[in-house]
C-alpha cells in the first residue's frame, strides 16, 4: 500500500518536525514548570499568529473546490475566533502581561517569518498551498499535546493550552485538513513539499524564540 501523500511530506520534514514536537517548550508545559516569562513572551507572538492563522484559513475557504470543505473551515473559523481568544485574554490576566507588553512587544523573527509565509502561500491562490500550512500548523499542535502526560498540569494557562490542540474536535479537524491534503496535494507535489517544510522549521523557530529576547525588553520584568 502506499503512503500518505501527508505522510511523505512529514517524513520530508522529519528532523525539524521531531525537534519541534519534543521541543523544551513542549516538555516544560506538559510538566507545568515552564517559566511565566518564557509562556507570557510565546502568548503574546502567538496571538499574532493567530491573525496572520484566520486570514489564511479565509483564503483556503475562498480556494476549496468542495462546498463541505468550505463549511468545515468556516466552521472551524468561527470556534477560532470564539473560544480560544478568551484563553488568551485570561492566560495573559493570570501572567501579568499588559496590554502595553502586547502592543509594543516586537515581532520574533519566527512570527515575521510565520507572516510571511501565510501571506506568501494565501497569495499563490492555490488551495493546496494554504492547505500544506494550516494542516502543519494543526497537525503538529495535535502531535505534541496528544503526547502530553497525565494528569495534566493544575494551572488553567498550561492546562487549557494542551486541550485546546488534543481534544475530539480538533483531532476531527486534523483528519479532514490532512485527507484534503491528500487529495489535492500529489497534483502540486513541488509547491507542497516548499510549503510543508519550511512551515515545519518555523514552527520549531517559533518554540525556540520563546526561550530567546532575555534583553531589556524582556516581558515580565
Ligand atoms: C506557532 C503556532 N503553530 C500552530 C498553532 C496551532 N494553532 C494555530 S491556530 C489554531 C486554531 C485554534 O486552536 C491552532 C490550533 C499555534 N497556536 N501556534
Amino acid at each position: 500500500m502506499s503512503a500518505r501523500f501527508t505522510d511523505t511530506l512529514r517524513e520530508a520534514a522529519r528532523d525539524d518536525w521531531q525537534a519541534a514536537s519534543g521541543h523544551r517548550f513542549v516538555t516544560e508545559l506538559g510538566a507545568g514548570t515552564i517559566a511565566p516569562r518564557v509562556m507570557a513572551r510565546y502568548l503574546v507572538q502567538d496571538h499574532r499568529f493567530l491573525d496572520a492563522f484566520l486570514a489564511l484559513l479565509g483564503a483556503a475557504m475562498a480556494g476549496t473546490d468542495r462546498f463541505e470543505a468550505r463549511l468545515r473551515l468556516a466552521r472551524f473559523a468561527g470556534a477560532v475566533a470564539g473560544e480560544e481568544n478568551t484563553y488568551f485574554e485570561r492566560a495573559f490576566a493570570t501572567l501579568g502581561v499588559t496590554s502595553e507588553t502586547r502592543r509594543t512587544a516586537p515581532d520574533s523573527d519566527a512570527t515575521a517569518g510565520f507572516q510571511a509565509i501565510m501571506r506568501e502561500a494565501a497569495a499563490t491562490r492555490s488551495y493546496a498551498a494554504a492547505l500544506c500550512v494550516l494542516t502543519v500548523a494543526e497537525w503538529l499542535y495535535l502531535d505534541w499535546a496528544s503526547k502530553a502526560p497525565k494528569p495534566l498540569p493544575t494551572s488553567f494557562v498550561h492546562a487549557e493550552w494542551i486541550t485546546l490542540h488534543d481534544n475530539p474536535d480538533f483531532r476531527e479537524f486534523v483528519a479532514f485538513l490532512r485527507g484534503e491534503l491528500d487529495r489535492v496535494g500529489p497534483a502540486e507535489a513541488a509547491l507542497c513539499q516548499f510549503f510543508f517544510g519550511r512551515a515545519v522549521a518555523l514552527e520549531r523557530r517559533f518554540f525556540d524564540a520563546a526561550y530567546e529576547g532575555d534583553g531589556a525588553a524582556e516581558i515580565g520584568r
